[in-house]
């Protein structure tokens, strides 16, 4: 791609996905300028993969055309604030905040600039990140293009209409934090019964990944995945019984309830 890419903004997700751009190819380092009121962290990120630490969020607009605000969500009004007077209508604005709708974004800068609205989630920092992708009236279908390159080189990403956002911090956004605890208790348990700890990792999250794979590559429903495991009078069957009755999919099902209630009350601050 030949646009320059600015960050706001580097943090843990605003850092996994440069990296993850950086290592996919799709744009080059020399092609992204990173600014954090944590200097000495752009500098070091700098060091590393070789991307260019500004000093202010004014060099960021001067050099980029591609915005990402890669910030927390209370502090994006006043970064739009700050950054109003330097935007233009050719740039693109991309927010990754959660609960910060485009009209709240408009409601600061003004109407007719275009914006991307994205919820990314960490595993784009190895390039396997799901990423929903929704733009404002204003962005053609070829920038859409260049965006949706963005995150497919993350790993994977859809357009999605902005009511859906909710659901995508459920399912994607917030959901490696699920996924990772379910990592380290089935790795918890693997050590109970004397697995050293560094090889339990590697056999839990392995077998997170192969199943996660099944589901994309065989097309079958989850719960015949899962019965094929299901030896008849066998070991799978007896875990399964105790998951059911401690309300393991329940607990799932509420814990995703509260995740997309906060997003929703975020957006209605
Ligand atoms: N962490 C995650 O898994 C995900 C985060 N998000 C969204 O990404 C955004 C950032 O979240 P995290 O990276 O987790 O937070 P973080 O706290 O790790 O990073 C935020 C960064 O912004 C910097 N910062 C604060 N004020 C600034 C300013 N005025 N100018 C430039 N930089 C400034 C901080 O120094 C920090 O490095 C949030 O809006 C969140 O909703 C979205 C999806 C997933
Ligand atoms: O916890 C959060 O608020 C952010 C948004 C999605 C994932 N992390």
């Amino acid at each position: 791609m030949k646009q320059h890419i600015g960050f706001i903004g580097s943090g843990n997700m605003g850092t996994a996905i440069i990296k993850g751009l950086v290592s996919s190819k799709v744009a080059k380092a020399s092609q992204i300028s990173v600014f954090d009121i944590q200097l000495d962290k752009v500098k070091a990120l700098s060091k590393e993969i070789g991307i260019n630490a500004v000093e202010s969020q004014d060099k960021i607009m001067d050099v980029a055309d591609i915005i990402f605000l890669a910030v927390k969500p209370n502090i994006m009004g006043k970064v739009l604030s700050d950054i109003k007077a330097k935007l233009t209508k050719k740039s693109i604005l991309v927010s990754i905040a959660a609960g910060v709708t485009i009209d709240t974004i408009e409601k600061v800068i003004g109407k007719g600039y275009k914006i991307v609205r994205i919820m990314p989630n960490t595993p784009a920092l190895v390039n396997m990140g799901m990423s929903s992708i929704t733009p404002n009236d204003k962005v053609t279908d070829s920038e859409l293009k260049v965006i949706s390159t963005i995150f497919d080189s993350l790993g994977r990403s859809e357009v999605v209409p902005e009511y859906l956002i909710h659901s995508v911090v459920g399912v994607s956004g917030s959901a490696p934090a699920y996924v990772f605890m379910f990592i380290e208790a089935m790795a918890d348990a693997a050590v109970l019964a004397g697995m050293p700890r560094a090889q339990a990792y590697t056999f839990a999250a392995q077998t997170v990944m192969g199943s996660a794979k099944m589901v994309m590559e065989t097309g079958k429903h989850p719960g015949e995945l899962k019965d094929m495991v299901c030896s008849p009078g066998g070991t799978t069957i007896e875990a399964v019984k105790v998951l059911e009755e401690k309300g393991f999919r329940a607990a799932v099902i509420d814990a995703m309830i509260s995740c997309m209630d906060k997003s929703e009350a975020l957006s209605n601050k």
